[in-house]
């Protein structure tokens, strides 16, 4: 049997935030990896995904549960593991060999162990002849190769990489991609298992054995699902396809929260994806034209747009119900479809008539500027309230986006010199 390399074991994370002390952001992961895996970690922007390798890499404690390395708890930093950053998180005064050395510090070797390992692995990393050479003169695919090198040379069983080809252009990030893929299915390496983040589904399918999908606030695994397929892969072939589209269609689905006591549901704001008006418009009607269900792996792939910016899009059109997901397919309702072929005008009333259904907050915004007897409020009263329920730069992104979309809708007016919100009608 497998053996398994890292076990999470109830972990739950919480943070203080400037507003409020002990935020949950991760409840109750369990997650075992094994010898031999290659698992990636997907999620929408800000789960927790980095927060889950820092505890694995034992530099973040949980605040509840264990992980456990090789059948033992972890005490501290995780003897096992190395890491890669998406930064690259090179030294620019040291040479390529002095940075990847680095990584050997605090091992009880003699300089000239640490040397030959340290070039071995420059070489295995197709940096060879480049080991006098500072990280300023490299390009962002060989910086990373440094990075990647560092972490390899300490022969760590288990190696995180935190989104590690994010920061490089496409071809650079394919490259490496194969190169490391290299390594790690013709075993070159004695690493044990690779756990990566990323934001790219097809990466995630392209790459590993295993795609863990978390949730957000707080973050919980939603999805484990196995990749069943032999390297190299081809990125057409139909099972490939139909992987990514089933991780699309569990990532696009809305979460729906368990409804808790009527109070506890009248004190909670639902997040709004922050999408203005002008983009959902322009992406509505995208959809239309593109006729009756459309995929979205494909309309990301054609926009060219990245997992974490094309997700909120969907998000939006979702929340206000102009469209519906379903297996991966995106679909305008009826109301979408109205909106996309109305006019400028009309377009405002059915936006209106959305918002106000679909987001309550919208609903209550417009009362206690009705309620007010000049109809006016500071924007700064509204902030206040939001930072009971979100981080301070999350509560005056929300109120933007909440400006944006009830200014689009003609439901209120805001004066952005003196921060106030007034009623559209109240404009003099
Ligand atoms: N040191 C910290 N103190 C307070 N809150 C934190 C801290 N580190 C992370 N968080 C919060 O925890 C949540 C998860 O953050 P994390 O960076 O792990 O998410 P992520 O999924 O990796 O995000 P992204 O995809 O944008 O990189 C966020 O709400 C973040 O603001």
């Amino acid at each position: 049997m497998t053996k398994v390399l890292i076990e999470l074991k109830q972990i739950s994370k919480r943070y203080d935030q400037p507003k409020q002390a002990n935020v949950s952001i991760m409840e109750d992961i369990n997650i075992n990896i094994k010898e031999g895996e290659l698992v990636s970690i997907l999620g929408p922007s800000g789960s927790g995904k980095s927060t889950l390798l820092r505890i694995i890499a034992g530099l973040v404690p949980p605040s509840q549960g264990t992980v456990l390395y090789n059948g033992r708890e972890i005490a501290g930093t995780n003897p096992g593991v190395g890491m890669v950053f998406q930064s690259f998180a090179l030294f620019p005064w040291l040479t390529v060999l002095e940075n990847v050395k680095l990584g050997l510090e605090n091992k009880p070797l003699r300089e000239a162990d640490k040397m030959r390992k340290a070039l071995s692995v420059i070489d295995m990393i197709g940096l060879d002849g480049f080991e006098g050479a500072y990280p300023k003169e490299l390009s962002g695919g060989m910086r990373q190769r440094v990075g990647i090198g560092r972490a390899l040379v300490m022969e760590p069983d288990i190696l995180l990489m935190d989104e590690p080809f994010s920061a490089l252009d496409v071809l650079t990030a394919e490259n490496l991609k194969r190169d490391l893929l290299e390594l790690w299915t013709e075993k070159q390496i004695p690493t044990k298992c690779i756990i990566m983040v990323t934001h790219s589904i097809e990466e995630a399918v392209y790459m590993s054995d295993r795609a863990i999908v978390l949730s957000r606030d707080p973050a919980r695994v939603i999805s484990d699902i196995p990749i069943p397929m032999a390297h190299w892969r081809d990125k057409q072939d139909p099972q490939f396809t139909s992987l990514v589209d089933q991780i699309y269609s569990i990532l696009t689905q809305r979460e729906v929260k368990p409804a808790g006591p009527a109070e506890e549901k009248q004190n909670t704001i639902e997040k709004i994806p922050p999408v203005p008006a002008g983009a959902l418009t322009g992406f509505i009607e995208l959809i239309d034209d593109l006729g009756q269900q459309v995929d979205l792996y494909k309309l990301a792939d054609q926009l060219s747009l990245k997992l974490e910016d094309f997700l909120p899009i969907v998000e939006a059109v979702e929340m206000l119900q102009f469209a519906t997901v379903l297996h991966g397919d995106i679909e305008l309702t009826e109301p979408g479809r109205q909106f996309a072929n109305a006019s400028v005008l009309f377009r405002k009333e059915i936006f209106k008539d959305q918002v106000l259904e679909h987001v309550p907050i919208m609903e209550k915004i417009i009362w206690i500027l009705q309620s007010k007897s000049n109809n006016k409020m500071e924007g700064a009263f509204f902030v206040e309230i939001f930072e009971k329920h979100f981080e301070a730069e999350e509560a005056a992104l929300q109120l933007d986006i909440l400006i944006d979309w009830g200014r689009y809708a003609e439901l209120i007016a805001y004066d952005k010199k003196a921060k106030v919100l007034y009623l559209e009608n109240d404009s003099d």
